[in-house]
């Protein structure tokens, strides 16, 4: 289990209500806390404004991504930057026998990734590299995308509209911005779409698309 730090420790209260149980699990998602304060001091990961609440703002809110699609078993990460949501989700698949690829550009939160994906046992893969370079390579072989302030919207969708339309659904963690977003892409995109108010802040939506339409030829 995590040592006790300015983080303070897990809401084993929402972790059981997102049906995250598992001492195991849960004491993974301590290790990833612990690492992340270490290599914070040097490398900047993350906001530091984010650190005082780690548990809910990154893994928390990172897990119940996974509730949205428990049955799903090969995940998609992009822009993977300290570890949300791509690495809880592969600590989550580390227990239920599935695997995420985290894609991610800046080689020195590549470093972070594959240290803490050695030291928690997740179940994660780390491609240094730009979504717009490698996105080609998760078609047809992935049943879940997902990226946390990483771009807009329409940007997320156009990146993987093949991975999308290949049979995978998305799911994208949004802020207060979501409407305006969905506005603006669906400019380009019809999409069969719906959003789900997040755990961890009433103001936030995961916008969960299941399939995707090119309005405009
Ligand atoms: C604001 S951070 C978000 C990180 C993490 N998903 C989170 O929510 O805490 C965006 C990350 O995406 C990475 N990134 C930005 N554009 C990218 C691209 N085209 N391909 C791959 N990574 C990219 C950046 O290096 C950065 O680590």
């Amino acid at each position: 289990m995590s040592s006790v730090h300015p983080a303070g420790r897990p809401d084993l209260e929402v972790l059981g209500a997102l049906g995250i149980v598992s001492r195991e699990t849960i004491a993974r998602f301590g290790i990833y806390v612990d690492e992340l304060f270490r290599w914070q001091k040097a490398k900047n990961l993350v906001s530091n404004s984010t650190l005082q609440d780690v548990w809910r703002r990154h893994v928390i809110d990172s897990a119940q991504l996974f509730t949205l699609a428990p049955d799903a078993r090969r995940w998609l990460d992009l822009g993977s930057g300290g570890g949300a949501p791509g690495v809880m989700l592969g600590i989550l698949l580390a227990e239920a026998g599935g695997h995420i690829h985290l894609v991610e550009a800046n080689a020195r939160k590549c470093a972070f990734l594959r240290h803490v994906i050695r030291m928690t046992g997740a179940s994660a893969t780390v491609h240094q590299k730009r979504v717009e370079a490698c996105i080609g390579d998760f078609v047809g072989v992935t049943d879940v995308v997902t990226a946390r302030a990483l771009a807009p919207l329409s940007q997320l969708i156009d990146w993987s509209k093949d991975v999308l339309r290949s049979g995978a659904i998305a799911l994208f963690p949004k802020g207060q911005d979501v409407v305006s977003e969905l506005t603006q892409a669906s400019i380009s995109w019809s999409m069969e779409h719906e959003l789900i108010t997040s755990r961890t802040d009433s103001a936030a939506r995961v916008v969960r698309i299941r399939s995707i339409r090119e309005t405009t030829p």
